[in-house]
C-alpha cells in the first residue's frame, strides 16, 4: 500500500443558508497521520465526507495525489472510510465482512453466487485472490482467528478491527477515519491508540482521523489541525500545538486540563504586567491582553521575597498528580489551576492550605484583543524569573 497526499485549496461548504466551512486550505502530505481536532459542530465530519466523495463542495479543490478528485465518485477516489458506528453485516462471516468491498469491486453480479458462481469462467482464481487479501488483512490486524465468526459473537474491539479490515482490504492510499474509537471503554481506547499509530507506521498510507477528544489527537498523530466554527485555526506537531498555541481559542481547547487564563496589561514602554506577573517584555501592542499559563508551568515554591501565595480552595489527586485549584491572595478575583506531581506533594507531609507560586515568564502565553498570539520582541529574553508582589 502506498500513500498518497491530499490538498483542499478554498473549500467551502453550506447546507442551504447554514454555512458550514468556509474557504478552507489544507495540505496532508503522503503517508502522514493527521488528525482533525474540534468541539462536536465544528465541521470535521463534514469535511472528511467531503474528501471521501460522500458531499460535494460549495465552492473550492480537492486533489489526492496529483488528481483532481472533485468530480469524481467516492469508490474512484482510493480511499476508504471507518466511521463511529462499525456497520457490520450481522448475518455475515467476519471473512465475509472484510471481503465485502473486494467482491463488490471485483466480482461480476453472476460471479457472487455462492454455489453457481463458482461455475462463471475466471470466478475460481478471483475467489483465490480475495481470500489472499483477506487473510493478509486479518494478520496485519492479528484477527485471523476470528474470520469464521458472527459479529454478535465479538468483542467491541474485535468489532472496530473487523471494521477496519474491511476499510484496508483494498489497499486504499487514504484512510479516513470518524471518530472510530468512540463507543470503546477507556481501557480499549487507549489500546486501540496505540495499535492505530502502529498500524499506520506499518501501512505507510495517509491517516486522516477526526476526534473531538484532544488526547486522542495528541497521542496518535503526527499532526494536528485544530477546527473551530468551519474554520481551520492551526496546523502542526501534537507538541508544537501545546506549547505554541497561536489562538487563545487553541491554547483554551488543547490541554488535557484546562490553561489558566490571567488578564494583562501592556503599557506604554511595551512591558507586559498582570496578576502575578513582574513586568517584562517589549511588545508592539500596547493595551489590554489575555496571559495563558498552563497548570504544570505553575510553580510551587518555598516561600522568598519573590514568591506570591495562593490559597487551596480544593486539591484533586490525580494518582500521578495532584490539581490545585488557587486563589491569589493579592488579586482573589483570580483562581487558577496548578499541576503538581504526586509525590512532590507527598514529600511535603500534610496537605498545603496556601501555597508560594511562581509564574516562569517563558511559560506564558500572550494573546491580543483579536485572540491571535503576541510576541515579545525583547533583546532581554524572558527569563524563568518570580512573579511581583509579596505577601
Ligand atoms: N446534511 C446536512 N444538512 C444540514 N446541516 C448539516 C448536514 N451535515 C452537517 N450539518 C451541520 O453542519 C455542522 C457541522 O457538522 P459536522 O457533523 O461536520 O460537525 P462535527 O465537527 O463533525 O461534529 P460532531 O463531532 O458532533 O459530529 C453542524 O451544525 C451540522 O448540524
Amino acid at each position: 500500500m502506498r500513500g498518497q497526499s491530499v490538498r483542499l485549496g478554498g473549500v467551502s461548504k453550506s447546507f442551504g443558508a447554514k454555512d458550514v466551512l468556509d474557504h478552507l486550505d489544507l495540505e496532508v502530505a503522503a503517508g502522514e497521520f493527521l488528525t482533525l481536532l474540534g468541539p462536536s459542530g465544528c465541521g470535521k465530519s463534514t469535511l472528511l465526507r467531503l474528501i471521501a466523495g460522500l458531499e460535494e463542495p460549495s465552492t473550492g479543490r480537492i486533489a489526492i495525489g496529483e488528481r483532481r478528485v472533485d468530480d469524481l465518485p467516492a469508490k474512484a477516489r482510493s480511499l476508504a472510510m471507518v466511521f463511529q458506528s462499525y456497520a457490520l453485516y450481522p448475518h455475515m462471516s467476519v471473512f465475509d465482512n472484510i471481503a465485502m468491498p473486494l467482491v463488490m469491486r471485483r466480482m461480476s453480479f453472476a460471479q457472487r453466487f455462492p454455489v453457481l458462481g463458482r461455475a462463471v469462467p475466471g470466478s475460481g482464481s478471483l475467489r483465490a485472490d480475495i481470500r489472499r487479501a483477506v487473510e493478509r488483512t486479518a494478520d496485519i490486524l492479528e484477527i485471523g482467528h476470528l474470520l469464521p465468526r458472527l459479529p454478535g459473537a465479538l468483542s467491541g474491539g474485535q468489532r472496530q478491527r473487523v471494521a477496519l479490515g474491511r476499510a484496508l482490504v483494498a489497499e486504499p492510499s487514504v484512510f479516513l477515519m470518524d471518530e472510530p474509537l468512540s463507543n470503546l471503554d477507556v481501557q480499549l481506547r487507549m489500546q486501540m491508540r496505540t495499535e492505530l499509530a502502529e498500524l499506520h507506521r506499518r501501512l505507510g498510507i495517509t491517516f486522516i482521523y477526526v476526534t473531538h477528544d484532544q488526547t486522542e489527537a495528541m497521542t496518535m498523530s503526527g499532526q494536528v489541525a485544530v477546527m473551530m466554527d468551519g474554520a481551520l485555526l492551526q496546523i502542526g506537531r501534537p507538541a508544537e500545538v501545546y506549547h505554541q498555541p497561536k489562538d487563545l481559542r487553541v491554547a483554551r481547547f488543547v490541554g488535557q486540563y484546562p490553561i489558566n487564563i490571567l488578564p494583562g496589561d501592556i503599557d506604554a514602554e511595551g512591558r507586559l504586567s498582570g496578576p502575578g506577573i513582574t513586568p517584562f517584555g517589549r511588545f508592539s501592542t500596547r493595551g489590554p491582553v489575555t496571559v495563558g499559563l498552563r497548570p504544570e508551568d505553575v510553580e510551587v515554591v518555598n516561600a522568598d521575597a519573590g514568591t506570591h501565595a495562593a490559597r487551596v480552595l480544593h486539591a484533586e489527586d490525580h494518582g500521578g498528580d495532584v490539581l490545585y485549584n488557587l486563589q491569589l491572595e493579592d488579586a482573589p478575583d483570580i483562581q487558577l489551576r496548578a499541576r503538581v506531581d504526586a509525590k512532590e506533594r507527598r514529600a511535603q507531609g500534610a496537605p498545603a492550605e496556601r501555597l508560594h507560586l511562581r509564574f516562569p515568564a517563558v511559560a506564558l502565553h500572550i494573546f491580543g484583543p483579536d485572540g491571535q498570539r503576541l510576541n515579545v520582541h525583547s533583546k532581554q529574553a524572558p527569563q524563568l524569573r518570580s512573579v511581583g508582589g509579596t505577601v
